[in-house]
């Protein structure tokens, strides 16, 4: 059983309860928070969508969703406690009128839970029905008098530099900034909340992490499906707006950040952002030596034929959008400045796994014999993300034997082991957090305006100048030539799970 505290009653309104987000994770999460004794003791979830669902079907459907996706499954009758909480409203969101309605459903639901319950509404919904749902939602009598009203906006927040703009003013027109949590569900993660641990409540490795003994810094987050008929949503978006802009630079903060001075939540996004602000924006002339992307092709995946990216529900069949993206970064600041981040992401990979390493320098060479020394050296730390989650130091040791002979080894941190797959889902964390009005692992508005700031010479470039040799990648690769070369022209190579096996 995990250590929640308990939390004030709650009524969460989920637009877009009748859709994909809310019956795979979503409801999962806040199942297996009720299983683990951390919701509140009062509270009302009520789904909302157009399509027409009794409650008793309502449940039925997310019950579906429950046996197939929940990390608990369904134990000694608790989803049917779990489900007496449950509700759905047939309501089309853009529609003024439907507010009063709301609205009253809101005030019954509130009396029910007691005195001041959270009122959470989350945006589980298309970007572009957001500003309508949140102008409406703003002049509900109950919001404008609640201190307590929460609103959760999905990614993907904006479509460029400008949007997110738009999107934060109209947000902030309505709401403050307290009350408003955009979501990146990698901040969720475990593993990456972990960074912060590793980093700062260990003084091993503070006096390492900085410019003098880091060579390099690479992230990888690899999948092996492909879009997976979100191919409509997919084709507005690209690699580099789906996982750089948001999940890897979140990465790229969280293992460049200054220290702390406290877990306060603006003193951990302050730091964030400076980070963002640091890292040096890209030449447009310079996009083509530090960005690569490209698109899956047709081909085989484990033994399965697969369609190409051209050819996926949605997409156009001459489509220009990238499906893989790798960028090199610089921080320029005291503790990076020379330091390359390469990070690289993609879909129909070789391979599902997101992992960060830290490359340190090497050793110098003259203490050991020459033959001692050929073999690889590792003198790194990898940090896996999921689905591996690990912590991995890999060093030289010598091999047992009468000869000076140093091979690599590891020594690994795994959660597994330590923790027997207790870890929450990072929506049940990022869902309790919200519910707890800690906005600590949510984006603020100006982090994520930086983060746009960070990619848009990329996208602006990659916009115009349109990719000739898609598709460029087959399935089950590690993606174009053109990433090789990226990180190859600076003498490195990527490295990832077959490299690491191989180097056991
Ligand atoms: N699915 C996922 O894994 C992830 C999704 N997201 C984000 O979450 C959001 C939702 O995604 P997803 O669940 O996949 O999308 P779906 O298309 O599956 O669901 C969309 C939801 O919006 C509802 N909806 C659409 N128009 C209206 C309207 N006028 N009034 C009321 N409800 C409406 C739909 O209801 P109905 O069909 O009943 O009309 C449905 O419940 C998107 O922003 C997406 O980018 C983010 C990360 C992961
Ligand atoms: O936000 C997104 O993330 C997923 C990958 O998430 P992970 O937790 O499985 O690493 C990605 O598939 C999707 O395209 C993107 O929108």
């Amino acid at each position: 059983m995990l250590d929640y505290k308990k939390l004030s009653p709650t009524v969460l309104f989920i637009f877009g309860g009748s859709g994909d987000l809310n019956y795979r994770k979503l409801n999962p999460a806040l199942y297996n928070l009720f299983l683990d004794n951390a919701m509140p003791d009062h509270f009302s979830i009520v789904g909302i969508g157009r399509s027409e669902f009794s409650d008793a079907d309502y449940k039925k459907k997310l019950k579906e969703g429950i046996d197939q996706f929940s990390r608990i499954k369904d134990s000694n009758g608790a989803w049917k406690e779990f489900s007496k909480h449950l509700s759905y409203l047939k309501m089309d969101a853009t529609n003024p009128e439907e507010y009063k309605r709301l609205s009253k459903i809101a005030k019954e639901k509130e009396d029910e839970a007691g005195d001041h319950p959270n009122v959470i509404f989350y945006m589980a919904v298309a970007p572009q029905l957001v500003p309508a749902i949140v102008k409406n939602i703003a002049t509900m009598k109950e919001c404008q008098e609640r201190k307590y009203t929460r609103i959760v906006v999905e990614k993907p927040f904006g479509h460029d530099l400008k949007s997110a703009k738009d999107m934060n003013q109209m947000l902030l027109e309505h709401f403050e900034e307290e009350q408003v949590y955009r979501i990146d569900h990698y901040l969720g993660k475990e593993t990456v909340q972990n960074i912060l641990a590793l980093r700062f409540a260990n003084a091993l490795f503070e006096p390492l992490w900085n410019r003098h003994y880091i060579d390099h810094v690479q992230i990888t987050a690899s999948e092996t499906v492909g879009v997976e008929g979100r191919g409509g949503y997919y084709e507005t978006s690209g690699a580099l707006r789906d996982m750089i802009q948001n999940h890897i630079l979140q990465l790229v903060c969280m293992i460049a950040m200054e220290p702390p001075v406290s877990f306060n939540a603006n003193e951990i996004r302050n730091k964030k952002v400076d980070v963002l602000n640091a890292i040096r924006r890209i030449a447009k002339d310079q996009v083509q030596e530090y960005a690569a992307r490209g698109q899956y092709g047709s081909g085989w995946m484990q033994g399965e034929k697969v369609p190409g990216y051209r050819e996926e529900k949605g997409t156009d069949p001459k489509s220009a959008t990238e499906t893989f993206a790798a960028v090199k970064f610089y921080i320029d600041n005291w503790r990076w400045e020379g330091v390359p981040f390469y990070v690289r992401t993609g879909k129909r990979l070789h391979e599902k796994s997101t992992e960060l390493t830290i490359q340190f320098k090497p050793a110098p060479d003259f203490a050991f014999p020459k033959e001692a020394t050929e073999t690889w050296r590792p003198n790194r730390l990898s940090v896996g993300i999921s689905p591996e989650m690990d912590i991995c130091l890999s060093f030289q040791a010598k091999r047992p034997g009468q000869a000076m002979v140093l091979n690599p080894v590891n020594m690994i941190f795994n959660y597994e082991d330590t923790y027997k797959g207790e870890e929450p889902e990072a929506y049940e964390t990022l869902l309790y957090d919200v519910m707890d009005g800690d906005p600590t692992l949510f984006m603020r508005a100006d982090q994520v305006e930086a983060a746009w700031e960070v990619v848009m010479p990329i996208l602006e470039v990659w916009g115009k100048r349109k990719p000739l040799n898609f598709p460029n990648y087959s399935p089950d690769s590690w993606g174009p030539e053109d990433a090789e070369a990226l990180i190859a022209r600076d003498g490195h190579n990527w490295i990832s799970q077959p490299t690491k096996q191989k180097e056991k």
